[in-house]
């Protein structure tokens, strides 16, 4: 079978409209708006994405206080596939479906990739506990939805590499969801979507597919702006402290700026070459 966007987009597709449960599970009342779909694709398949990413060394190393990851936005500089499996989640049918399944309107995908692509952590990497930027690099439209999908093979819960969602704020225990292979995860992005990835503790590479969408309108009632904004985890108040104090200055500078100071340089610029 070729592989391609509108091929994966089918299979997608096929399997969301099959669970009439998923609605009910993102909207439970007092936690983060979330849910999973489990086997998305054939196993085959989805072994041939984990197959196609890159070495490690072939992807941008984010590493400070809040985080340690790779990533890799330049879809067209790896495999092909990727960018297939990337653009297969923004496909019109699949953002209807969601938008169902979410009750989020009006959204659109992020074409730019302006915080999607794909990611590895390997041992010792993590993600700190953080909400994620309110907007788009315009601020015309909020960021919504996250949509992560995971495929690592026999990836174990125990191997760390975790996403860990802060129902009640960072300092109360976490939820944890699995980053099982094969797994995709629905999660909203709005002014307590407090989330992370536990540290990686074993070898091997956490490896997800991730995809961003946003919308003219806010996924809660009213308006707000922030920056991407980083928190210790609870056994770590100083780096808490750090962190906040850090989240603050660039939020009042955006705030001010409106615009951004420095230019992102995570965007899929499809004219390059
Ligand atoms: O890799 C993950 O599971 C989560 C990544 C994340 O926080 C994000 O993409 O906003
Ligand atoms: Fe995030």
């Amino acid at each position: 079978m070729n592989l391609n966007r509108a091929n994966l987009a089918d299979i997608i597709l096929e399997k969301l409209s099959l669970r009439n449960d998923l609605k009910g599970e993102f909207s439970l009342k007092g936690r983060i708006n979330s849910c999973y779909i489990d086997d998305v694709f054939p196993e085959e398949i989805a072994l041939e994405i984990y197959n196609a990413f890159p070495s490690p060394e072939e992807m941008a190393v984010h590493k400070s206080l809040r985080e340690n990851k790779r990533i890799a936005a330049q879809m067209d500089l790896y495999n092909p596939l990727l960018e297939e499996i990337v653009f297969a989640f923004q496909d019109k049918r699949v953002v209807k479906i969601v938008e169902e399944i979410t009750g989020i309107e009006q959204m659109t995908p992020d074409e730019h990739l302006y915080a999607g692509g794909i990611s590895l952590m390997a041992n010792g990497n993590f993600l700190n506990p953080h909400l994620d930027n309110s907007h788009d690099n315009d601020r015309e439209n909020y960021r919504v939805l996250n949509l992560l999908y995971y495929v690592t093979p026999d990836w174990d819960v125990k191997n760390g590499g975790n996403l860990e969602l802060w129902d009640k704020g960072t300092k109360n225990p976490q939820r944890v969801i699995h980053s099982k292979f094969n797994r995709l995860v629905l999660m909203i992005t709005n002014k307590s979507s407090y989330h992370s990835v536990s540290k990686v503790v074993s070898e091997g590479k956490r490896c997800c597919v991730s995809n961003y969408y946003f919308s003219k309108k806010p996924a809660e009632n009213e308006e707000y702006f922030h920056v991407t904004s980083f928190y210790g985890r609870p056994e770590e108040p100083i780096k808490n402290l750090i962190l906040k104090a850090d989240s603050t200055l660039r939020n009042l500078i955006r705030k001010v700026t409106k615009k951004r100071v420095v230019e992102t340089k995570h965007i899929y610029k499809k004219d390059k070459k």
